[in-house]
């Protein structure tokens, strides 16, 4: 891997280290249309001050690892940050105050941090999508045409598999195909999702967006948008089994952003879809 000295623009990635982060160096390093410019990760972590192709265990890139967001930032045209909510609630703020775009692939957020997302992106482009691949997006559309096509004889239930190491469930896929097909039906999620099962739950609510999830090894992510009526099934499936997959897309989101105007965008957006 080396870097091409231009005037590409500087993309700081936040969470070097992590599963993404270090996927995203390579997407972003390999494709020539970006320049890495620095990589973020906690205060005291043990790669700080490191150059990130080192790091990760190969040649030098000629960019650092850093505890300080605002001095990389500073000197960015985008953040690409797949983190934690805490974390990137906090860089949000950082990233509208350097008027970077920052592309947010994080999951897990409660309603209070979505809403210092959306104050964020009254000065930036922010894009945040809960799968930033093509095909879950492509699902999204797909499981709204079906919600849409099928009434409540059919119930909705969304499954979804990830590594034992994910925090967060439902997963944000997970979330974004159960707000897919409850579009589809004319209401907000919120009014039809169903709470996690476990006991004596009772039968099935008419109409109600249920959702399961398995944790286990290495999966990356798989997702099931099921529609079972009696006699019969319809199954809208993703599954990933690379994450290259989401930081193409996350590549292509901070290169989209570029010159956009300040808002809050997803990956429908960026895709076309
Ligand atoms: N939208 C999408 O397409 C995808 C989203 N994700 C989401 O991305 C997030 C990260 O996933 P992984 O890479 O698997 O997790 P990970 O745990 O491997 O990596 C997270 C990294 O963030 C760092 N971090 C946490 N707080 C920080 C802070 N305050 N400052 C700097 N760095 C900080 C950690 O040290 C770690 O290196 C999760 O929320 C996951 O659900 C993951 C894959 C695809
Ligand atoms: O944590 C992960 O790994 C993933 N998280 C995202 C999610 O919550 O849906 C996207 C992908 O499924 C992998």
């Amino acid at each position: 891997m080396s870097q091409p000295a231009s005037d590409l623009p500087g993309i700081v990635i936040t969470g070097i280290s992590g599963r993404m982060g270090q996927m995203l160096a390579r997407t972003v390093v390999e494709s020539g249309r970006a320049r890495l410019i620095a990589g973020v990760e906690r205060e005291g972590h043990a790669w700080i001050g490191q150059d990130i192709g080192t790091a990760m265990g190969g040649p030098a890139l000629g960019a650092l690892v850093t505890d300080d967001p605002v001095e990389a930032f500073a000197r960015a045209q985008g953040v690409i940050d797949f983190t934690a909510p805490a974390a990137t609630v906090a860089f949000a703020g950082l990233a509208a105050q350097a008027r970077c775009v920052h592309v947010i692939g994080t999951t897990g957020f409660e309603d209070s941090d979505l809403a210092k997302l959306e104050a964020a992106s009254r000065h930036a482009v922010l894009v945040r999508a809960g799968n930033m691949s093509l095909g879950v997006n492509l699902l999204t559309r797909l499981t709204r045409k079906v919600a849409e096509a099928l009434d409540e004889d059919w119930d909705i239930e969304v499954v979804e598999a990830h590594h034992r190491m994910k925090v967060d469930a439902p997963s944000g896929t997970a979330l974004m195909l159960g707000e897919a097909a409850a579009e589809g039906r004319g209401l907000p999620l919120k009014d039809l999702r169903t709470p996690a099962r476990e006991g004596i739950t009772g039968a099935r609510e008419r109409g109600a967006i249920g959702f399961s999830a398995i944790r286990g090894g290495d999966i990356v992510g798989e997702h099931d948008v099921i529609f079972a009526a009696d006699g019969e099934r319809v199954i809208l499936r993703h599954i990933a089994t690379d994450r290259r997959v989401f930081a193409r897309g996350a590549l292509r989101a901070v290169l989209w952003g570029q010159g956009k105007k300040p808002g809050q965008y997803d990956m429908i957006d960026v895709l076309g879809l």
